[in-house]
């Protein structure tokens, strides 16, 4: 049996975008908790999301090298299926807080991915995505999807400038576990376009 191409929405800043998320068919959303985005949330706007957002969809709390005490503090605060660790965080200090946790993986060019992979071993995902020097994530930006090795173990979670229109290729040449957009679907920073989210669903569950 092929299985289906779950769908995570990233970036999520507003309580109406997750709940259009979620009719959508969403199967995650992504609440960034870096200072430095244009798509950072606070504590209280995370709770607010959150509210919208029922059993069997994930809410993943994405940090970038944080400290173990922030990521403590929004953990106490904000009820997270999945932690996305999108920095440079070792494998030691992702296991640290006892959650399931995906890894992203920052692609650049002639970069060998099994190895940068090779840690994070229990990593219930790994999450590729590209590499822009400055700009940790949600770059718009598609990396070169033939990089990939064809045999690597760990569930994949393709991201980085994927959107309604090339986001049926992505799949068709990698058939990974879960696609992740952001930018992709917005109309300007933090805020979701529903057209582009129902496209944008619509396209993976027609592959
Ligand atoms: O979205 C951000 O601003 C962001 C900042 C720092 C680290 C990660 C960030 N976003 C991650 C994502 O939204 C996705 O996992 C991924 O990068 C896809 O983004 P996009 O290329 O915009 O679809």
């Amino acid at each position: 049996m092929k299985p289906r191409t779950r769908i995570k929405i990233c970036g999520i800043t507003q309580p109406d975008d997750a709940a259009y998320a979620v009719a959508a068919g969403v199967d995650a959303i992504g609440l960034v908790f870096y200072p430095k985005s244009p798509r950072a949330v606070s504590v209280a706007q995370a709770q607010a999301i959150v509210s919208k957002v029922p059993g069997f969809v994930t809410v993943t709390g994405l940090f970038v090298d944080a400290s173990a005490a922030y990521i403590w503090q929004h953990l106490e605060a904000i009820p997270l299926g999945l932690l996305q660790f999108h920095g440079n965080e070792s494998v030691h200090f992702c296991e640290k807080f006892k959650r399931p946790y995906i890894k992203a993986i920052r692609v650049r060019p002639g970069m060998d991915i099994r190895a940068a992979i090779g840690q994070y071993k229990t990593a219930c995902g790994i999450l590729l995505d590209s590499y822009q020097p400055g700009v940790p994530g949600g770059t718009g930006i598609c990396f070169d999807w033939q990089a990939i090795p064809d045999d690597l173990d760990q569930p994949l979670i393709i991201a980085g400038g994927l959107n309604p229109d090339n986001v049926q290729q992505a799949i068709q040449s990698l058939q990974p576990f879960a696609v992740d957009v952001s930018g992709g679907v917005e109309k300007s920073k933090g805020v979701k376009d529903h057209q582009k989210i129902l496209a944008f669903v619509r396209e993976v569950a027609s592959v």
